[in-house]
């Protein structure tokens, strides 16, 4: 079903041409959610995740029993300029913690009942700093790419992303910067809590890479100011994209990885919704140009899927009710 990215026009391709939503399962969906025990739209945005769900695994009463949380791991040339409050060997140790089932999200996915794999992606080989040349080669972002394209199961029925990797806020901000426009202020936040003169040099940062690097096209701008974890995250989403897997993004450096998608091809993120809204301070602004209501605002700021990761139950509960609930008929309950 997925084809093999053996190049960047692939991955273009295999986005664009990618089909959307079964509508006979949204039409089908949609009649069922009138006929449950309830009034109508008693159950608000529940119900129209689920008719969303249904349309996009084709099935009109489905249910989610096997999903999956992707945390991909990379570092950052960018470090080197002072952009985080920790240091760059704490995306490794983070990799270990995960692996030991150390880390919020081993808790957050185990009380999903979702499965979580974790991929390090060169951790010995940070990325270029941006403000010198490219983050990537051509090259580079295609194995990133790759790395999150082969990491989605076929067989999982939702998909959450999420990400490690110690200055990450500052490619995530250039992206923004760089497909949205306005100033580097106005997407830079603090991260994981750098002091206002760190916050002044990480703006200063991002606005020299948003600078040196301008495109219109999504999949440069992820090239040139991104990093391998934003990569294959958006590589992830693109995939399940494509296998009509639904996806619920994270925070602020997902919904950049997801928002260099968008630019690519209009349709991109229409398997997707927001889990949250993080406290990093673009975030919501990310979310509206996206056109994404987030489902939870919990004033996380931690990333590694989290939030998306939180969100699972939401979707799990809407999805439940939509297809377990007794019709007025079934019921014998009077539907007026
Ligand atoms: C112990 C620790 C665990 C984390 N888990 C996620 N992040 C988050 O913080 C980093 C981004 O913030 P900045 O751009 O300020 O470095 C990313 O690794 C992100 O996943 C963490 C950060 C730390 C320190
Ligand atoms: O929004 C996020 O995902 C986020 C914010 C701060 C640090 N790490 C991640």
């Amino acid at each position: 079903m997925l084809p093999d990215l053996t190049d960047l026009n692939t991955f273009r391709d295999a986005l664009t041409n990618a089909r959307g939503p079964d509508e006979l399962a949204v039409q089908g969906a949609t009649e069922r959610n009138g006929q449950l025990t309830k009034p109508p739209g008693a159950l608000g945005r529940l119900e129209d995740l689920a008719i969303w769900y249904a349309g996009w695994r084709g099935d009109a009463r489905p249910q989610i029993t096997a999903p999956q949380v992707i945390v991909f791991a990379g570092n950052h040339g960018v470090t080197a300029q002072g952009v985080s409050a920790f240091p760059p060997e704490v995306t490794v140790q983070m990799v270990m913690n995960f692996e030991h089932g150390g880390a919020a999200i081993n808790q957050l996915a185990k009380s999903a009942g979702a499965k979580m794999n974790v991929h390090a992606l060169d951790l010995d080989r940070p990325t270029s700093d941006f403000t010198q040349g490219p983050a990537m080669s051509e090259d580079e972002l295609l194995i990133a790419l790759r790395a999150g394209w082969q990491a989605v199961d076929p067989q999982s029925d939702l998909l959450v992303v999420g990400e490690m990797g110690i200055g990450n806020t500052t490619p995530a901000a250039a992206i923004a910067c760089a497909l949205f426009g306005g100033e580097a202020a106005d997407w830079t936040g603090r991260g994981t809590g750098v002091d206002d003169a760190g916050l002044a040099n990480k703006t200063r940062v991002v606005a020299e890479g948003v600078a040196l690097h301008t495109s219109d096209d999504g999949l440069e701008i992820l090239r040139c100011l991104g990093g391998r974890e934003i990569a294959a995250m958006a590589g992830a989403i693109a995939a399940a994209r494509v296998l009509r897997i639904p996806v619920i993004l994270d925070g602020f450096i997902c919904s950049a990885a997801a928002a260099c998608l968008a630019r690519m091809s209009p349709g991109a993120l229409d398997h997707a919704v927001a889990g949250h809204q993080s406290a990093e301070g673009a975030h919501g602004a990310v979310l509206t140009k996206l056109g994404k209501e987030p489902l939870l605002n919990l004033g996380l700021r931690l990333g590694e899927g989290s939030g998306g990761a939180l969100a699972i139950n939401i979707l799990k509960s809407a999805v439940a009710c939509h297809s377990g609930m007794a019709t007025f008929a079934e019921a014998g309950v009077s539907d007026s």
